[in-house]
């Protein structure tokens, strides 16, 4: 659906060159949720300046539906981007138009009658939840409710590719669940595919079914959400993956352990249908160990679970050595602190 073939994008400042795209290759398949992440200038917006034409490559080639957009003639250009929707962090909506004016502008645009766009823009309200607010003006909105605005108006020329640029930054969490959640109705009800970029991890966890991480212009690491995050390569992937996933237990809880006799604590990970099974209560009840759970979270993950436990055993040293043996064969373990009281 879009693919980046070594795509490098070069900006010229007088005399200094920044690199702000290197080579970079990558798929986006038809319905997926696909998001890059990176911290503040990895070169993603600039990425997706290169997806909806703002911008043109300095070497390579962006494919949208196997059209190579850098070589489109500008009333082509335009006609494609009609099927290119974009969302934005700020919202980008006319002030001065109502909520129904903001979504009604690019149908007046693309041409319609008037009772056409009225009833396109009703439907389009009643989709992202805002129908009581038509007549409204964005400064009377919540930002959330901007936002569904600012998808809506996305949609309105039925687009089969969103671009999400940062869009749910401005957002309180709360909100940002809402928005995400809308998204993913986009995606499965309407079949659009969406491209988004983010410096927010959670986002990707929430929603994205493929994962690009973006450093230095470089992509580091691509692929499906699942794989990326239960077996990250890169530390910068690490790094985004600790901010929604405590490593370890805090400092207090470590001390409440520490004060109850210490010991060595054990991180235990459960990927896909194992997340589901009594692993460490069969497991220890057959060696007659008894276990604590000190610090962990079970999470979702593309409707996959994916367990990430600390866990101290207690009993005897060899029935402890026997658990540890049998839990290797099934989940992975690995000792991560020790303190002997
Ligand atoms: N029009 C431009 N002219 C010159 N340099 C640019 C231009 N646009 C982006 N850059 C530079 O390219 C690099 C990548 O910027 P880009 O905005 O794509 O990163 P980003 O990952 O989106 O960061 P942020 O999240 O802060 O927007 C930065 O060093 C930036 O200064």
């Amino acid at each position: 659906m879009i693919e980046f073939k070594n795509v490098s994008k070069t900006f010229r400042l007088g005399k200094r060159e920044v690199k702000a795209v290197k080579d970079v290759s990558l798929s986006v398949e038809k319905g997926d949720i696909f998001g890059i992440i990176g911290f503040s200038g990895a070169g993603k917006s600039t990425l997706l300046r290169l997806v909806n034409m703002l911008e043109r490559p300095t070497a390579g080639s962006v494919l949208i539906q196997d059209i190579d957009v850098s070589k489109l003639s500008p009333k082509d250009l335009r006609t494609r981007r009609r099927n290119i929707g974009m969302i934005f962090q700020n919202f980008n909506l006319f002030n001065s138009r109502t909520v129904a004016g903001n979504v009604a502008y690019p149908l007046k645009l693309a041409g319609g009658s008037k009772k056409e766009i009225n009833k396109r823009v009703q439907e389009l309200l009643n989709f992202v939840g805002l129908a009581e607010k038509a007549k409204d003006y964005p400064d009377q909105l919540s930002g959330g409710q901007k936002q569904r605005v600012g998808i809506a108006r996305a949609l309105a020329t039925s687009p089969d590719i969103l671009i999400c640029d940062e869009a749910t930054s401005a957002l309180d969490p709360d909100t940002t669940a809402d928005i995400l959640r809308l998204l993913k109705k986009v995606n499965r009800d309407l079949g659009i595919t969406i491209l988004l970029i983010t410096h927010e991890m959670h986002v990707i966890q929430s929603i994205c079914d493929k994962v690009a991480v973006m450093e230095n212009g470089e992509v580091i690491e691509s692929g499906n959400v699942f794989e990326t995050f239960t077996e990250p390569q890169h530390e910068t992937t690490k790094r985004f993956i600790r901010s929604v996933q405590q490593e370890l237990p805090s400092d207090q809880v470590l001390e409440e352990w520490r004060a109850g006799g210490g010991g060595k604590l054990y991180r235990v990970i459960f990927k896909g249908d194992v997340a589901n099974d009594p692993v460490l209560s069969t497991v220890t009840k057959k060696n007659n160990v008894d276990f604590n759970i000190v610090y962990g979270a079970v999470r979702e993950l593309q409707e996959r679970l994916f367990g990430n436990l600390i866990v101290s055993f207690i009993g005897e040293a060899d029935a402890v050595k026997n658990t540890l043996s049998d839990l290797h064969k099934l989940v992975e373990l690995e000792e991560v602190y020790s303190h002997e009281g």
